[in-house]
């Protein structure tokens, strides 16, 4: 198979991540005979940099033209003076919005590994597999204007406005999900208050009535978020609104132990996607070899899911993340008194070392069945 990925590193330790999450694909890429071509793009603050804007043409064009987007991260302290317009952090939200990826999904599994490295106890998490489908290209975020007002810009505008179409694609992707999974979509938001998310509401209940497999509660995203960490395994999707979700989910990544865990997969209707790790540009470790690659390389798997059907491909990546983990190894943002602490570089290198494992075993298994 011939893939072209648009590769967006950004900033901070996105670089490094990313490096890590192009090196596993060329081991896959190795072991399974596919083509996979990796063209760079410049994004958030290391765009501003170069040319003053956080999302160049060049980029935009490089990703329409890409079967999938890989991307690390954007933002750093460098970039927090100058004035929002060319904040790095638009350059996310402009390729996000510019290529209609509406439904972002953010899974959360407890590794069985990692269970010790959370600060929640083993049995409130042990047996959680979530899914968060975060609406990711309306609300707050996108709302118009928002501004500063008035002679000393004392007045400050934010608005929260959703079309009932971005609602119902959304809604109808997590039902979808949920058909799949377990058969629960848990519905997120604030709708004792917002009346955003009273037609959220809405909208959820008329779209429920196509899924009759699939029970649905709804939950005001305060007691949600309490919810997420008192009895967490109750959740199979959550779907909610653009930054509900994107607070929740960073709540959700300390069940695994680690934000750097995450990854995710930001989709539109079609098989193209852009795959990011949950976390930020990490600032704090930025250039140091702390960071967690992890989330990055399972974005990766969800890449060759979603984007290639590639689910065999998708599926070494993950059976290798576990090995490593079950193995002991981990990047020191997990805090596990046992195990072995490594940098970014040699927990790249455990999970290229698991896959080419796993395919030396395979190809001795051919062997011997097939003669
Ligand atoms: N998708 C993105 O590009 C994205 C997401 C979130 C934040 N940001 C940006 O990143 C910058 C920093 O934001 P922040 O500090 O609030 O959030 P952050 O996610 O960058 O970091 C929060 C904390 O988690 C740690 N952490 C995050 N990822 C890690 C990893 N892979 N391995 C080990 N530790 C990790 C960091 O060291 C830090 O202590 C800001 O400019 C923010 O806008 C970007
Ligand atoms: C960097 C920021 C704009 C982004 C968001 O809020 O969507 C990030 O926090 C995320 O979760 O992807
Ligand atoms: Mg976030």
């Amino acid at each position: 198979m011939n893939k072209r990925i648009a590769v967006l590193p950004g900033d901070g330790i996105g670089p490094e991540v990313m490096n890590g999450a192009v090196r596993v694909l060329q081991a896959i890429s190795d072991c399974f005979d596919h083509e996979f071509s990796f063209e760079e793009g410049l994004i958030g603050g290391a765009a501003i940099d170069d040319c003053g804007q956080p999302l160049p043409e060049s980029t935009l064009a490089l990703c329409r033209e890409s079967d999938a987007i890989l991307l690390g991260a954007v933002g750093g302290p460098k970039w927090d003076s100058t004035s929002h317009a060319v904040r790095p952090e638009q350059g996310l939200l402009g390729l996000r919005k510019e290529l209609g990826l509406f439904a972002n999904l953010r899974p959360v599994t407890a590794y069985e590994p990692l269970i010790h490295a959370s600060t929640l106890k083993k049995e409130v998490i042990e047996n959680v597999d979530l899914l968060i489908v975060r609406e990711l290209t309306g609300g707050l975020y996108f709302g118009k204007p928002s501004e500063r007002r008035g002679e000393n810009k004392e007045l400050v505008v934010d608005t929260l406005v959703y079309n009932v179409y971005e609602i119902e694609r959304v809604v109808e992707k997590a039902f979808q999900l949920a058909q799949k999974r377990r058969g629960i979509l848990t519905s997120v938001d604030k709708a004792n208050v917002l009346e955003s998310s009273r037609m959220w509401r809405e909208v959820v209940n008329r779209i429920a009535k196509k899924y009759p497999d699939v029970t649905v509660n709804h939950m005001l995203v305060d007691s949600a978020s309490m919810q997420l960490i008192y009895r967490p395994e109750q959740f199979d999707v959550i779907v909610t609104e653009n930054l509900f979700g994107d607070i929740l989910s960073d709540e959700a990544s300390m069940i695994t132990g680690s934000l750097g865990m995450l990854p995710s997969a930001s989709l539109r209707s079609d098989l193209v996607g852009l795959y990011e790790p949950v976390h930020g540009s990490a600032p704090d470790i930025a250039g140091e070899n702390l960071a967690n690659p992890l989330g990055m390389i399972l974005s990766t798997a969800l890449m060759l899911k979603f984007s290639f059907g590639l689910d065999k491909e998708a599926h070494i990546i993950e059976e290798a993340v576990m090995k490593v983990l079950n193995e002991g190894y981990h990047t020191g943002d997990l805090n596990l008194q046992h195990g072995k602490q490594v940098g970014t570089t040699e927990m790249v290198q455990k999970v290229i070392d698991a896959i080419n494992e796993n395919q030396a075993i395979s190809g001795i298994l051919t062997t011997y069945i097939c003669g």
